[in-house]
């Protein structure tokens, strides 16, 4: 893996796009806005939704935001999204006029959400409900990472169902829900088809997406200090993020 310090910068947004069109998908909690100790917590600029539409607009909707977070959170915290986006880790894509991209993916089985929710309980973490999965957070009691994790795997083995790990944080989603996985369904429609895509995130799960833009001859951008296996460039952090999209 490649420790992000040994990556070079990404070269400059107006020269890429000089070369032909370009879509960019970014991640959004470490990429966008900074970590904070609660998904509630996160401190989003009150403009970014406008600065996003406008980033929107100069790539000719070539944009889409790709989340962990449900879109409904998502909007929650950045206001209604006339982006292309996909939530609950690319499970559920929209396009940007709003239409559904895909099928409508199920929840969690209830008795699965159940033992999430009674684990959370019994060791005092945050459990964080989406609408198709669910996420044990453990930063407030790194103690019981290792426990939280055990417990999660076990209950993705009884259902059927995948883990996921980010910051401080396990979750579980239904198979094949990933960020690769939703930039390959964006790829296959206007106006993204035939660009080339760019995945930034800062996290394990954005590997994904990053894997699937060298699928479509694009690359990754790795945010922060993670180690990426699939990054080719690096930005330090979120407001090396917004300085490089000139947001
Ligand atoms: O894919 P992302 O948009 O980056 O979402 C990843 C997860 O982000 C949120 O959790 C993370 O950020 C929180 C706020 O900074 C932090 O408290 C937590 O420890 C991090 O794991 C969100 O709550 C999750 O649902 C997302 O999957």
């Amino acid at each position: 893996m490649a420790s992000p310090t040994s990556l070079p910068s990404p070269p400059g947004l107006a020269d890429l796009l000089g070369q032909g069109p370009v879509s960019l998908f970014v991640d959004f909690d470490g990429t966008l806005v900074g970590i904070a100790p609660t998904p509630d917590a996160i401190t989003v600029p009150t403009d970014l939704n406008l600065r996003l539409h406008s980033l929107r607009d100069r790539l000719a909707g070539r944009l889409a935001l790709v989340s962990g977070r449900s879109l409904d959170d998502l909007q929650s915290h950045l206001g209604t999204l006339e982006i292309a986006r996909a939530g609950s880790h690319g499970a559920s894509r929209f396009r940007a006029d709003g239409s559904r991209l895909g099928q409508a993916p199920r929840g969690l089985p209830d008795d699965a959400v159940a033992e999430l929710r009674s684990f959370a309980e019994t060791h005092g973490l945050l459990y964080e409900q989406k609408s198709h999965g669910g996420a044990l957070h453990f930063r407030s009691r790194p103690e019981s990472s290792e426990a939280a994790i055990d417990h999660a795997k076990a209950v993705a083995l009884r259902h059927g169902l995948e883990l996921t790990s980010g910051k401080s944080v396990a979750e579980l989603v239904r198979p094949g829900a990933n960020k690769g996985a939703a930039l390959e369904a964006f790829m296959g429609i206007e106006p993204f088809s035939g660009s080339t895509p760019v995945f930034i995130g800062d996290d394990v799960t954005d590997e994904h997406g990053m894997a699937a833009a060298i699928e479509f001859s694009g690359f990754g951008i790795a945010v922060g200090e993670r180690p990426s296996k699939a990054a080719r460039y690096h930005l330090e952090d979120v407001a090396a993020v917004h300085n490089w999209l000139d947001l």
